[in-house]
């Protein structure tokens, strides 16, 4: 089995994500929505880009921004990335995609009692570059520390993959639940954010942790 594209979500410190970047990981995300615990300061997101090792990507997790916002903060850092976590319309990826052809774009979809349909990914494939489930706990889209329900993946999986998308999973994941997602559902990518911290602060010994067990989930399963 391909080995999943992993992600570890809200950064803060510089020392943690100089931690990360010595890991392998894919991607380092930043949260740039404003308000929430891990939310980083426009004046300091400069500095944690430039920790990042050669080959990882650097994300900014937004939520319904303007294409104003976006382009402030594609101004403020070298961001690889953008990965849209509220309920952006497909316009807004298009202009982005459209003025920064380079830039990845991730669409998040949220899990909760009432589903969205799969069938609304057809109208992002063009633009997105990949689609990720994770959940919602109310009003709180992102970052909630709690799992959706799993056997809604297989669909999902499905449906994008028949647009050619990848499709990744987050929502509470930590070193104890990863490899039952991967052995039973094989996501093409997991992001995390809370499951590597002790006491709100990204943990060393849990970032390896949980990379010891994706890898080894992986391995064992394919
Ligand atoms: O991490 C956050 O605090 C956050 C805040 C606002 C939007 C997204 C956020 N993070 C993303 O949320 C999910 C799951 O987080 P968790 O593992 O359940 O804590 C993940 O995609 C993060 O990228």
């Amino acid at each position: 089995m391909k080995k999943p594209f992993i992600k570890f979500c809200g950064f803060q410190r510089a020392r943690d994500v100089q931690t990360a970047s010595r890991l392998p990981v894919d991607a380092l995300g930043f949260v740039l929505v404003p308000g929430r615990r891990r939310s980083v300061p426009r004046s300091r997101l400069p500095e944690l880009v430039r920790h990042l090792s050669k080959g990882q990507a650097a994300i900014g997790v937004l939520q319904n921004p303007s294409w104003d916002e976006v382009k402030s903060w594609l101004e403020t850092a070298l961001l690889s990335g953008i990965q849209l976590h509220g309920e952006e319309p497909v316009e807004l990826l298009q202009k982005i995609k459209s003025a920064r052809p380079g830039l990845h774009l991730t669409k998040v979809f949220h899990m909760q009692d009432s589903l969205p349909e799969p069938g609304k990914l057809e109208a992002y494939q063009p633009w997105a570059d990949a689609i990720l489930l994770d959940t919602a706990a109310g009003n709180i889209k992102g970052g909630t520390g709690k799992r959706f329900d799993w056997r809604l993946i297989p669909a999902w999986k499905e449906a994008c993959h028949q647009l050619n998308l990848p499709c990744w999973v987050a929502g509470g994941l930590d070193e104890n639940n990863v490899t039952e997602l991967i052995t039973r559902y094989r996501p093409d990518g997991i992001d995390v954010s809370g499951g590597i911290e002790i006491d709100q602060h990204k943990d060393s010994a849990k970032m390896r942790l949980f990379l010891e067990r994706v890898k080894k989930a992986y391995a064992t399963s394919s």
